[in-house]
């Protein structure tokens, strides 16, 4: 059990890039750009010992998943696209109002979404991210997701096929987004690549950053709950199990003023860990990324929420809403005990792609605004620019840009 002062300490190295597997990663897109198709299938083989005929997922066979899964499946994907859909829609930004200066959106026309399966096949990431590219527009939607033996998920099939979305390719890791950034003679390369993997999915994207847009790393998931004396110990118990299980670097935090609270949320884990089929995964990301600290008073709790900046800050105390105004740097907000972070995952509506490793300090979830850019207006009158030029001249001046003030002085010039 830490308390905030001996935390800091710890927080502050551990949210470092690792430059060893950054290296491996290089060597990776390195190998894509050189041979291509050729390196996807090679990879196929080496990481996930599956021998590919094809990288392409034919429509054909989005179409048939979607009628071969099971009814309760389909209706569950049809919500949550109905309810992703309904969100973004209303947070979409639209044109600004015109006049001689405002703002334009555009959709993007092509983009790249990696959808994880490598330990688990992640179906409602497609629609966390397909959706919203839908929303805003986008003219063509490229998918990518690790190969499995035996095919391509079926699931994730069917919701590419609810998604529209518009091509499949069974690719995975750093390779995929190395082929999403730069082309294969299978892949077209895109213009941004959004959606959440593993570590290596997450430093790929940081390298190809600039070459094409990322939305944000979105790496290994992470939660952070805050508990008060209150709160059920099985409800938050169950919470921090579901992020474990995503991979062993899944991070999890605990934060009580009740040293009592947190030893019996501890011993709850205990009780319910071996029963969960990815138990493995589970220990190791407990025993390696687990953090239970204890807080002095409500203002370390906050400070400490904040100084982490989780990928999704659940509080669960009987004073939770009053908590909304003064996290500033959580991916994502969960307020009292029927929001709990899993429903996020999968049907509320805001997309569960969000920045991990501190990184919500700076970026925000995945939202339809990813998906669409903006540029500037400027459409002057006369009247306002001859209002405007003469403080533009004196500033180029004072830059030494002489050609920047006559491009304004001749304008002041003409039919005066
Ligand atoms: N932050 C978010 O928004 C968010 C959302 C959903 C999931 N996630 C995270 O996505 C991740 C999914 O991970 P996953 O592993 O199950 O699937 P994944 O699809 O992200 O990665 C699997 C691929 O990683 C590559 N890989 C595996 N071992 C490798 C190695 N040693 N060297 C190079 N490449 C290697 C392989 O190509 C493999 O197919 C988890 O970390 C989960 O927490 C994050
Ligand atoms: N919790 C993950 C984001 O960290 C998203 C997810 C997908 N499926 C289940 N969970
Ligand atoms: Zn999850």
């Amino acid at each position: 059990m830490y308390t905030f002062n001996s935390f800091k300490e710890v927080i502050a190295s551990t949210n470092k890039t690792d430059w060893d597997k950054l290296k491996q990663v290089m060597t990776i897109i390195q190998s894509v750009q050189e041979n291509k198709d050729q390196a996807l299938y090679d990879y196929s083989e080496t990481f996930v010992n599956v021998k590919l005929d094809t990288l392409e997922v034919m429509q054909t066979e989005l179409e048939s998943a979607y009628h071969a899964i099971e009814d309760e499946l389909r209706t569950s994907l049809e919500l949550a696209y109905q309810n992703i859909w309904d969100y973004q829609q209303s947070i979409k930004i639209s044109d600004g109002k015109t006049s001689e200066l405002y703002q334009k959106v555009h959709p993007l026309n092509r983009v790249g979404i990696y959808v994880p399966g490598g330990t688990a096949p992640l179906v409602s990431t497609v629609l966390m991210t397909a959706v919203l590219a839908k929303v805003a527009g986008v003219n063509e939607i490229i998918v990518t997701t690790p190969p499995q033996k035996g095919g391509v998920n079926q699931a994730i099939l069917a919701a590419c096929h609810i998604a529209k979305v518009d091509r499949v390719f069974q690719v995975g890791g750093a390779q995929a987004i190395a082929a999403l950034a730069y082309g294969t003679e299978s892949i077209p390369a895109v213009d941004k690549i959004a959606g959440p993997g593993n570590q290596y999915v997450a430093l790929a994207k940081k390298m190809v950053y600039g070459d094409v847009g990322i939305d944000s790393i979105a790496g290994p998931s992470e939660i952070v709950v805050v508990a008060d004396e209150d709160t059920r110990a099985d409800y938050v118990a169950y919470d921090l199990l579901a992020q474990a299980e995503h991979d062993v670097l899944a991070r999890t935090f605990l934060i009580s003023e009740s040293k009592e609270k947190l030893e019996e949320i501890q011993q709850k884990v205990d009780d319910l860990v071996d029963d969960q089929p990815r138990t493995a995964i589970i220990k190791t990301s407990l025993r390696d990324h687990h953090y239970s600290i204890l807080t002095a008073d409500k203002e370390e709790t906050i400070d400490c929420v904040n100084t982490i900046a989780g990928e999704h800050v659940s509080i669960q105390t009987k004073d939770a809403s009053s908590y909304i105004d003064r996290i500033n740097t959580a991916g994502a907000l969960f307020i009292g005990d029927y929001s709990p972070e899993a429903i996020g995952d999968y049907v509320a509506g805001p997309s569960h792609v969000l920045p991990t490793g501190g990184t919500a300090r700076f970026s925000s979830g995945l939202t339809v605004n990813d998906f669409l850019r903006t540029n500037s207006i400027i459409a002057l009158k006369e009247e306002s620019f001859k209002h405007m030029a003469p403080s533009g001249m004196r500033l180029a001046l004072e830059e030494s840009l002489q050609a920047h003030h006559d491009s304004l002085a001749c304008r002041m010039e003409e039919n005066k």
